[in-house]
Protein backbone atom coordinates (compact mmCIF):
# COMPACT_ATOMS: atom_id res chain seq x y z
CA UNK A 1 0.00 0.00 0.00
CA UNK A 2 2.59 2.31 0.72
CA UNK A 3 5.81 2.72 -1.06
CA UNK A 4 9.40 4.14 0.50
CA UNK A 5 11.19 7.42 -1.43
CA UNK A 6 15.07 7.04 0.48
CA UNK A 7 16.26 10.72 1.34
CA UNK A 8 18.90 11.90 3.29
CA UNK A 9 19.57 15.38 5.47
CA UNK A 10 22.88 16.49 6.99
CA UNK A 11 22.95 18.95 9.75
CA UNK A 12 26.68 20.34 9.96
CA UNK A 13 27.32 21.42 13.57
CA UNK A 14 29.90 23.47 15.47
CA UNK A 15 29.75 24.59 18.92
CA UNK A 16 26.80 26.84 19.36
CA UNK A 17 25.76 26.72 16.12
CA UNK A 18 24.22 24.80 13.50
CA UNK A 19 24.70 25.44 9.21
CA UNK A 20 21.29 25.84 7.59
CA UNK A 21 20.72 26.37 3.88
CA UNK A 22 17.33 28.28 2.50
CA UNK A 23 16.19 26.11 -0.13
CA UNK A 24 15.93 28.49 -3.12
CA UNK A 25 13.88 26.15 -5.37
CA UNK A 26 11.85 22.53 -5.48
CA UNK A 27 10.48 20.71 -2.55
CA UNK A 28 10.21 22.90 0.35
CA UNK A 29 10.99 26.31 -1.24
CA UNK A 30 11.39 28.76 1.21
CA UNK A 31 12.21 26.95 4.40
CA UNK A 32 15.81 26.51 6.33
CA UNK A 33 16.90 23.22 6.10
CA UNK A 34 19.79 20.93 6.61
CA UNK A 35 21.47 19.50 3.10
CA UNK A 36 20.31 16.77 1.21
CA UNK A 37 17.88 14.70 -0.97
CA UNK A 38 17.47 11.82 -3.26
CA UNK A 39 19.45 8.70 -2.88
CA UNK A 40 20.32 7.88 -6.66
CA UNK A 41 20.61 4.51 -8.22
CA UNK A 42 23.68 2.43 -7.15
CA UNK A 43 24.81 4.69 -4.64
CA UNK A 44 24.61 3.59 -0.96
CA UNK A 45 22.29 6.35 1.49
CA UNK A 46 25.54 7.73 3.45
CA UNK A 47 27.28 8.21 -0.22
CA UNK A 48 24.07 9.94 -1.09
CA UNK A 49 24.01 12.36 2.05
CA UNK A 50 28.10 13.49 1.35
CA UNK A 51 27.13 13.95 -2.18
CA UNK A 52 24.29 15.97 -1.06
CA UNK A 53 26.31 17.95 0.97
CA UNK A 54 28.76 19.08 -1.80
CA UNK A 55 26.16 19.97 -3.82
CA UNK A 56 24.10 22.12 -2.15
CA UNK A 57 26.46 23.65 0.54
CA UNK A 58 30.26 23.51 -0.83
CA UNK A 59 31.20 21.47 2.18
CA UNK A 60 33.28 17.98 2.61
CA UNK A 61 32.90 15.84 5.93
CA UNK A 62 35.45 12.93 7.31
CA UNK A 63 32.77 12.44 10.53
CA UNK A 64 29.21 11.66 8.94
CA UNK A 65 27.61 9.81 11.97
CA UNK A 66 24.09 8.32 11.46
CA UNK A 67 21.81 9.63 13.87
CA UNK A 68 17.97 9.46 12.67
CA UNK A 69 15.73 7.97 10.73
CA UNK A 70 12.21 9.76 9.62
CA UNK A 71 9.21 8.29 8.42
CA UNK A 72 7.16 10.35 6.43
CA UNK A 73 3.32 10.01 5.66
CA UNK A 74 1.43 12.67 3.74
CA UNK A 75 -2.73 12.25 3.93
CA UNK A 76 -3.67 10.83 0.49
CA UNK A 77 -0.56 9.98 -0.36
CA UNK A 78 0.91 6.61 -1.31
CA UNK A 79 4.54 7.19 -1.22
CA UNK A 80 6.44 7.62 2.23
CA UNK A 81 9.42 9.85 2.40
CA UNK A 82 12.19 7.75 4.41
CA UNK A 83 14.66 10.30 5.73
CA UNK A 84 18.36 9.05 7.11
CA UNK A 85 19.44 11.93 9.34
CA UNK A 86 23.28 12.79 9.53
CA UNK A 87 25.06 15.20 11.90
CA UNK A 88 28.70 16.40 11.15
CA UNK A 89 30.67 17.80 13.57
CA UNK A 90 33.72 18.56 11.49
CA UNK A 91 33.98 19.52 7.90
CA UNK A 92 36.07 21.06 5.02
CA UNK A 93 35.39 24.02 2.68
CA UNK A 94 33.52 26.61 2.81
CA UNK A 95 29.75 27.28 2.67
CA UNK A 96 28.94 28.40 -0.61
CA UNK A 97 25.71 29.53 -2.19
CA UNK A 98 24.18 26.64 -4.61
CA UNK A 99 21.54 26.79 -7.10
CA UNK A 100 19.40 24.56 -4.54
CA UNK A 101 20.40 26.26 -1.42
CA UNK A 102 22.03 29.29 0.38
CA UNK A 103 23.78 28.52 3.82
CA UNK A 104 23.86 30.47 6.67
CA UNK A 105 25.04 29.68 10.01
CA UNK A 106 22.53 29.84 12.91
CA UNK A 107 23.31 30.19 16.54
CA UNK A 108 21.57 27.20 18.36
CA UNK A 109 19.28 29.32 20.38
CA UNK A 110 17.99 31.06 17.07
CA UNK A 111 17.21 28.41 15.22
CA UNK A 112 14.35 29.46 13.15
CA UNK A 113 11.64 26.69 13.54
CA UNK A 114 8.81 28.79 12.53
CA UNK A 115 10.70 29.24 9.03
CA UNK A 116 11.51 25.09 8.61
CA UNK A 117 9.52 22.29 8.06
CA UNK A 118 7.33 21.94 11.42
CA UNK A 119 8.98 18.41 12.49
CA UNK A 120 12.59 19.88 13.16
CA UNK A 121 11.12 21.73 16.37
CA UNK A 122 10.39 18.09 17.72
CA UNK A 123 14.11 16.21 16.75
CA UNK A 124 16.25 18.89 16.51
CA UNK A 125 16.70 18.77 20.71
CA UNK A 126 17.74 15.39 19.93
CA UNK A 127 20.05 15.86 16.95
CA UNK A 128 21.76 18.71 18.92
CA UNK A 129 22.26 16.24 21.99
CA UNK A 130 23.55 13.79 19.97
CA UNK A 131 21.14 11.68 20.91
CA UNK A 132 19.93 9.20 18.05
CA UNK A 133 16.27 8.49 17.27
CA UNK A 134 13.66 7.17 15.03
CA UNK A 135 10.71 8.79 14.08
CA UNK A 136 6.83 8.83 12.03
CA UNK A 137 5.13 11.75 11.53
CA UNK A 138 1.43 12.18 9.42
CA UNK A 139 1.35 15.06 7.59
CA UNK A 140 -2.15 17.23 6.64
CA UNK A 141 -0.58 19.13 3.19
CA UNK A 142 3.23 20.89 4.18
CA UNK A 143 2.46 22.48 7.42
CA UNK A 144 -0.13 20.42 9.81
CA UNK A 145 0.70 17.06 11.92
CA UNK A 146 -1.72 15.00 12.30
CA UNK A 147 0.15 12.37 14.05
CA UNK A 148 3.74 11.64 15.67
CA UNK A 149 6.01 9.17 17.10
CA UNK A 150 9.59 9.89 18.42
CA UNK A 151 12.02 7.98 20.48
CA UNK A 152 15.13 7.93 21.23
CA UNK A 153 17.24 4.48 20.04
CA UNK A 154 20.67 3.23 21.20
CA UNK A 155 21.73 2.21 18.12
CA UNK A 156 20.11 2.68 13.96
N1 LIG B 1 13.75 18.67 8.10
C1 LIG B 1 13.02 17.97 7.20
N2 LIG B 1 11.73 17.73 7.47
C2 LIG B 1 10.98 17.09 6.53
N3 LIG B 1 9.65 16.90 6.83
C3 LIG B 1 8.74 16.29 5.89
C4 LIG B 1 8.28 17.06 4.72
C5 LIG B 1 7.32 16.83 5.92
C6 LIG B 1 11.53 16.62 5.35
C7 LIG B 1 12.89 16.88 5.16
N4 LIG B 1 13.55 16.46 4.01
C8 LIG B 1 12.81 15.84 2.88
C9 LIG B 1 13.48 16.21 1.57
O1 LIG B 1 14.86 15.91 1.63
C10 LIG B 1 15.55 16.63 2.61
C11 LIG B 1 14.99 16.37 3.98
N5 LIG B 1 13.62 17.56 6.08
Amino acid sequence: MFTRKLLTLVLVVQPGRVLLGMKKRGFGAGKWNGFGGKVNPGESIEQAARRELLEESGLTTNTLEKIGNITFEFVGETELMDVHIYRADEYDGEPTESEEMRPQWFDIDKIPYGKMWADDIFWFPLMLQKKKFLGYFKFHGHDVILEQKLNEVQQL
